[in-house]
């Protein structure tokens, strides 16, 4: 059993991929081995995380799942444990895997009820997996609600009942994001909607095992990187060796914008950073990064050099892009530029051919800028995130780093995407999204392959936020891009 931390790197496999695999093991096996470790794993996490409970809720559904809940209260009861099951199915039609657990239940004396427990230390929740097929209703939503209302722990078995496993989405009405504190332990393969969508606040902490099936290989569909290397900067080095940012951006009352990320640029390790700024009006220097070399937008020559376009750039940025796409040595387009991109078809074109040329380019669209380039809704690309970044990627040839709870990053088709286990709601305040589109502007600048830069960016990113100390001053943008390191 092993805890995921945004420092595991492991492969990620859709629900037919995991199906596939648990078909294998499952003949290679003798009957019911799967069903009994993974409910003596249930069982383990379960007397970790509560280990003076009286009670533990288990509530099990229709399947398989419910299998799994039934041989965590019989492996529970064996350990002096009193699991209370409520069972929601029909017995004669269970999966046999699952009669053979509930009747090791009974065997073992679990107290079998109708109703919920009226107290209890711990709930399991065993009602669906990787079989839910439609949104819970009736009891099913009302227990689930119950079991998230009541304040105490929550195990999830395999996956929270309702989402689905390749999306991270939940149920419209189905919140399981209030319980005290969230676990989930999965099995077989990691999902990557555990670590993306609502995936991530559903499921808490997750714990993996494989069930002794590592053996048993598939094709993942998605990663998640853990910690990127390091690059340590030699010691005969200079300010050319790595690279010059230049952020176009900071339309009039927006210079703020191009500012923080050019502060990001500047501690993100770049030999020199170049704040192009659109309002003319602008001041000449930023006394408070006096390293920051202001400039009219208009004037800055952009060959050799990573442009960061679009923090802040307000319309003014629109008329730039065509020289900003074609000469900018490599790109990072944010915000204002992406939204300019999704309005104009001759920009478009110019992006998709700067993409097929291999010339780095990265883009970091939120879920609504996403949706206005692939021309959809918001909804349509919060339901499959992983999808949607595919897309976009195959559609420009471009790197795509799609923000939001589970940021993704996308590249040619031939990578894996990988999704972005740092990070928490602290991020959510204006600025952020400058700070990061700077950030990935100095891994740029420093030479790193686009993926890369952008996958060690978003880590990083996410990760000064989950260091921040619980009790200082919240994390402004500014201090983030301070904390950038190189
Ligand atoms: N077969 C085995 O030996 C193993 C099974 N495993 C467990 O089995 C799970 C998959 O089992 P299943 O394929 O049986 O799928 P599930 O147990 O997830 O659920 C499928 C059942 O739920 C019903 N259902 C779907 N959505 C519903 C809804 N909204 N309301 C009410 N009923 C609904 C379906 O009609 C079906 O009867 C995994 O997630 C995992 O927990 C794992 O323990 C690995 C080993
Ligand atoms: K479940």
């Amino acid at each position: 059993m092993q805890r995921i931390t945004s420092a595991t790197a492991a492969e990620l496999f859709d629900i037919a991929a995991t199906r596939r695999i648990e078909h294998a093991a499952a003949a290679a096996l003798p009957a019911h081995t799967l069903m009994r470790r993974a409910g003596l794993a249930v069982a383990r996490l379960a007397m970790a995380i509560a280990p003076h409970a009286r009670t533990i809720w288990v509530a099990c559904g229709p399947g398989n799942n419910g299998g799994d809940g039934f041989e965590a209260a019989a492996q529970l009861r064996h350990r002096g444990f009193f699991p209370a099951v409520t069972f929601l199915g029909d017995e004669s039609r269970l999966p046999p895997d699952a009669k053979a657990s509930l009747q090791r239940a009974r065997d073992a004396g679990v107290t079998f009820a109708l109703t919920p427990p009226s107290a209890y230390e711990l709930a399991i929740d065993a009602l669906l997996g990787i079989g839910s097929t439609r949104p819970p209703e009736g009891t099913m939503a009302e227990w689930l609600a119950k079991m998230h209302a009541s304040g105490q722990p929550v195990l999830c078995v395999d996956v929270p009942s309702g989402l689905n496993a390749d999306t991270g989405t939940l149920p419209r009405g189905i919140d399981q994001t209030q319980a005290s504190a969230r676990t989930c332990i999965t099995f077989l393969s990691l999902k990557p909607g555990l670590f993306t969508a609502q995936g991530r606040d559903a499921a808490g902490t997750v714990w993996f095992d494989d069930l002794g099936c590592s053996a048993f290989k598939d094709q993942p569909v998605a990663r998640i990187a853990g910690e990127p290397d390091a690059h340590p900067r030699t010691h005969a080095s200079h300010k050319g060796s790595y690279g010059d940012v230049a952020v176009i951006g900071g339309a009039s009352g927006m210079a703020g914008a191009a500012l923080l990320a050019g502060s990001a640029a500047l501690h993100g390790g770049a030999g020199r950073v170049f704040v192009g700024l659109l309002d003319p009006s602008a001041a000449p220097v930023d006394t408070a990064q006096p390293e920051l070399m202001l400039r009219d937008a208009r004037t800055l020559d952009l060959s050799g050099m990573t442009a960061v376009c679009g923090c802040g750039g307000g319309e003014a940025v629109q008329e730039l892009l065509p020289r900003v796409l074609s000469t900018a040595a490599a790109l990072v387009l944010d915000a204002d530029a992406l939204n300019a991109i999704a309005t104009d078809g001759a920009l478009q074109a110019q992006l998709t051919s700067r993409g097929k040329s291999g010339s780095p380019t990265v883009i970091t669209p939120h879920p609504l800028e996403a949706a206005r380039l692939l021309g959809c809704t918001v909804g349509d690309v919060q339901a499959d995130r992983l999808a949607a970044a595919r897309q976009l990627a195959a559609r420009f040839g471009v790197v795509v780093v799609l923000k939001g709870s589970g940021t993704v990053i996308a590249g040619a088709a031939e990578t894996l995407p990988v999704i972005n286990l740092t990070g928490n709601a602290s991020l959510a305040t204006a600025g952020t999204g400058d700070v990061l589109a700077g950030m990935i502007g100095a891994a740029l600048a420093m030479r790193q392959p686009a993926f890369e830069a952008a996958r060690k960016a978003v880590w990083q990113h996410g990760h000064i936020a989950d260091t921040w100390p619980a009790d200082a001053a919240p994390l402004t943008a500014g201090t983030l891009a301070r904390r950038t390191p190189a």
